[in-house]
């Protein structure tokens, strides 16, 4: 099977390297073209424009930072918009608001193409090892279509029904991880503030009802103070504004939320977006613990 795919960060990187390794023939573009040279020593073809990419494959599946970003490849000048016609599929894998999932919808079916939204949980590991999970929503058959790629991609697929379940169920998951992760460090550093071993913590916390993946992949990391990044944490603050949006349109009240949010703005201010989301754990050390 031949694909397309947009957006050579983290994430589209390994999904791409992977697609590669499982024999697909994939054609990549990236806003700064210097990143789709890595993929091309993986057997990859480049294409210069997105515009290009959809023109030479059947099937485009792009993966970006946001919004913004995800709308600029489709809607601007050597778009997808441009060359998206019948019997072609776009697959948007971003996170992003089920508004901007909508409006690409739109557009690629206006131009007679198909669309699937299908964001993911899973970070950098699980994309390169294809065990992302996978929340897609849309054109069925198209979802039935790239089923082979997703089988690569992810360990489980899920099919949400119409465009914007996908966004929506992503938002809501990453709400609940972005507050996990505050709470989390916040009991980190009152463990080591109130003289307990915060290694001990997370042994105590493995052995007990709210262990889970994140505690043990991400707990002794910032015990170290170290935030390579995995999932950046500017794209977490992200997604905890997009399901704030959500949680407002829905009066949806969200304390708990609201005050992560805050945390990762917090965070962002202090220079710390490009680091990994843990590294929130940064804004306690930053309070001023002089009394
Ligand atoms: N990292 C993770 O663990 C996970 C991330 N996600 C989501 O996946 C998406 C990608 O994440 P990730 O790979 O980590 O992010 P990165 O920041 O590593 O990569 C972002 C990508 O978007 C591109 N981009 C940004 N702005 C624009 C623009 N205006 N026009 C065109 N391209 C643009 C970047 O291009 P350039 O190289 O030129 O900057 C890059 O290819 C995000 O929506 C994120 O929330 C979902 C699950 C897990
Ligand atoms: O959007 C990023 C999710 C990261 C994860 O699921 O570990």
């Amino acid at each position: 099977m031949e694909v397309g795919f947009l957006g050579l960060g983290i994430m589209g990187k390994a999904m791409s390297i992977n697609l590669l390794r499982h024999g697909f023939k994939v054609t990549v573009w990236n806003r700064t073209l210097s990143k789709c040279d890595e993929l091309v020593e993986h057997g990859a073809s480049i294409g210069e424009t997105p515009a290009a990419v959809v023109k030479k494959c059947k099937y485009t599946i792009a993966m970006l930072s946001d919004p913004s970003a995800a709308q600029s490849v489709v809607f601007d000048k050597d778009g997808v918009l441009e060359q998206i016609s019948s019997g072609k599929g776009y697959i948007d894998m971003s996170t992003v608001d089920a508004e901007t999932a909508s409006k690409i919808s739109e557009a690629i079916k206006a131009k007679g193409g198909d669309f699937l939204e299908a964001p993911v949980s899973g970070s950098k590991k699980p994309a390169e090892d294809g065990q992302l999970v996978i929340l897609a929503a849309g054109d069925k058959a198209l979802y039935d279509e790239i089923l082979p790629a997703f089988d690569v991609l992810g360990k489980k697929s899920f099919y949400l029904g119409e465009v914007g379940n996908g966004a929506k169920m992503k938002l809501v998951v990453n709400m609940i991880m972005g507050s996990m992760m505050n709470a989390f460090s916040e009991g980190l550093t009152l463990a080591e503030r109130s003289g307990l071993n915060p290694g001990t913590l997370l042994d105590v916390l493995d052995l007990g009802a709210i262990s889970n993946g994140m505690f043990k992949l991400k707990g002794p990391t910032m015990l170290k103070n170290s935030y390579s990044p995995a999932f950046p944490l500017k794209h977490q603050q992200k997604d905890m504004r997009l399901a704030l949006a959500l949680g407002d349109e829905n009066a949806v009240s969200m304390p708990v939320a609201a005050a992560a949010n805050e945390a990762f703005k917090k965070a962002r201010s202090l220079g710390l977006g490009d680091l990994d989301f843990s590294a929130v754990h940064e804004t306690l050390k930053a309070l001023d613990h002089s009394t």
